[in-house]
């Protein structure tokens, strides 16, 4: 898929309604049964919707049962959570089944529950020409070898997205960075990070933009750090973006850097609309950052 407009970051891309929406599996050792019911749900469909389901891509050819099993296996995205039965989903469509992987993609899809629809939304802004893609992968975290591997196992392509094309130290660096966007990643970190952050929070307003915390590095460096990576590599870690970003906007509101409150809480804002469709309350701090808590917290700290 193409974009054939400039995309702003966090607006949707396509929004779809599946064909169908099926669980993952029916129940273990049933195999036959799952496939009874694919077969059945295909037969069903309208017969512009069934030749646009065959014309789909089925990449893995003769290494399964049938060929509508391959088209589910090389397009069928995570639909659901449904309330109703406590299983996983997978839902495919015409045109979000047409996007293609990239490690560093610039789109991410979502499933509506109450709409029953796939939404597909930039991760940052795309321009005209360029493709738009999203992951494939359940760890992108992982290094070079690691994702082709789990590329090739599951949906058999050798990736050729911009990160896997990356050669000697440009492959290393790449690498070092997810991994440690990883650490980064790990629960006791970020309780870590934020414990030393808040200390230095705390004391912000008499130790000043040099400081160190309790970790003995500058927070807010330590921070950019961990941002800038995340950007480099195209991975926002869903337990890691938000928190890093709320510990820079709450750091520069802090040190009253009006600009830098701005940039971050817009980052923000454009992801959480790219997640869940909604900013988050984030717009809100992009265009009044001194109406934020921590910029008011610097002020009651001068006074004392
Ligand atoms: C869901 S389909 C994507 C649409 C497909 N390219 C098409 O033409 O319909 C998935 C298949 O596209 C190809 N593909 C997707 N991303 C790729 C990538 N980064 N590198 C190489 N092939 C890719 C692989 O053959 C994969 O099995």
């Amino acid at each position: 898929m193409v974009a054939i407009a400039d995309i702003a970051a966090g607006s949707t891309i396509v929004r779809e309604r599946p064909f169908f929406v099926m669980p993952r599996t029916i129940s273990a050792n049933s195999e036959e049964e799952h496939l009874r019911i694919m077969n059945g749900l295909v037969d069903f469909l309208h017969p512009d919707n069934k030749r646009a389901f065959f014309a789909l891509r089925n990449s893995k050819g003769h290494t399964t049962s049938s060929q509508v099993k391959g088209i589910m296996d090389t397009n069928a995205f995570i639909a659901g959570p449904f309330p109703t039965f406590p299983a996983k989903y997978a839902g495919v469509a015409r045109d979000i089944s047409r996007v293609n992987h990239s490690c560093n993609p610039n789109a991410m899809h979502s499933f509506e529950t109450a709409t029953l629809t796939h939404v597909l939304r930039a991760v940052h802004a795309i321009r005209a020409g360029e493709e738009v893609t999203v992951s494939y992968l359940n760890d992108q975290l992982g290094m070079h070898d690691a994702r082709q591997e789990e590329l090739c196992r599951r949906y058999l392509f050798k990736c050729k997205c911009k990160s896997c094309r990356l050669t000697g130290l440009a492959r290393t660096v790449s690498d070092v960075a997810r991994m440690a966007i990883n650490e980064s990643a790990h629960p006791v970190c970020i309780m870590k990070d934020e414990a030393a952050f808040r200390v230095w929070l705390a004391n912000g307003a008499v130790l000043g933009p040099s400081a160190r915390d309790a970790n003995g590095e500058h927070p807010l460096v330590a921070a950019e750090a961990t941002w800038s990576a995340m950007e480099q590599e195209g991975c926002y870690e869903v337990m890691l973006w938000e928190s890093v970003l709320l510990r820079l906007v709450r750091g520069y509101a802090a040190l009253e850097n009006e600009q830098a409150v701005r940039h971050y809480a817009t980052k923000a804002a454009a992801l959480r609309m790219a997640e869940t469709g909604e900013d988050g309350g984030w717009l809100a701090v992009a265009e009044n950052p001194r109406k934020t808590e921590a910029w008011a917290g610097r002020g009651e700290k001068r006074k004392v």
